[in-house]
């Protein structure tokens, strides 16, 4: 299991080993030892599965607030995304600075969202199943989003990314500037 510290610091990619042979692969998708030297004790209590029919389907930009804030360790199954991670922790040398990496069946590799990021995706092929683990249950008075578009945080989005498949909550999703405090280094 390789995991690769990113920037915004607190992001990791982590790609599980494959071991093929005949029959296909193997690979051990998740072990708490390793990926808790790098993030810390974490526990994961709901499992999260999205399909996206259209390549340039974009869903995000969420995160969840305190009392439920959520970490996010996201994969794809089928096709392919643009993942993104926005740092939101006010108190940040990077706030409102993003990361992105392409995730897909093929590359096996996983991208850790921890507390205080905002995280989005953008499908690059048509049928792309995302599936998440997350470190706190759904709570719908605590899901907050931010613009997809916001300049002042300039996602470079792929070409195909197209506005048309957001979904009605994404079109109406504040800007970074009108977001309170919500996230400080070191939430949990
Ligand atoms: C996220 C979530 C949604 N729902 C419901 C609410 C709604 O009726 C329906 C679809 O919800 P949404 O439109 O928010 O789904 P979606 O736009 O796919 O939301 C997801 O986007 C990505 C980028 C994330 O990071 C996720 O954490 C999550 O916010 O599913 C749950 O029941 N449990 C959940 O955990």
């Amino acid at each position: 299991m390789q995991i690769t510290p990113l920037d915004p610091a607190g992001l990791l990619e982590i790609v599980p080993r494959k071991i093929g042979d005949e029959r296909g692969y193997f690979s051990e998708i998740f072990r708490a030892e390793p990926f808790q030297e790098h993030a810390g004790k974490i526990d994961f209590v709901q499992d999260n599965q999205s399909l996206s029919v259209k390549a340039g389907t974009i869903r995000g930009i969420h995160f969840q607030t305190s009392p439920a804030a959520q970490g996010k360790l996201v994969r794809c199954l089928s096709g392919a995304v643009f993942d993104v991670a926005v740092d939101l922790r006010h108190d940040s040398p990077t706030f409102g600075r993003w990361a992105s990496v392409v995730l897909t069946p093929e590359l096996n590799n996983q991208l850790w969202v921890p507390v205080g990021f905002g995280h989005a995706f953008c499908t690059l092929l048509p049928d792309s199943v995302v599936a998440y683990r997350v470190t706190d249950y759904y709570n719908a008075g605590c899901d907050k989003g931010l613009a997809w578009n916001d300049p002042a945080v300039g996602i470079e989005w792929p070409e195909i990314a197209d506005p048309q498949t957001l979904s009605g909550k994404d079109r109406a999703q504040p800007a970074l500037t009108d977001l309170p405090p919500f996230f400080s280094i070191g939430d949990r």
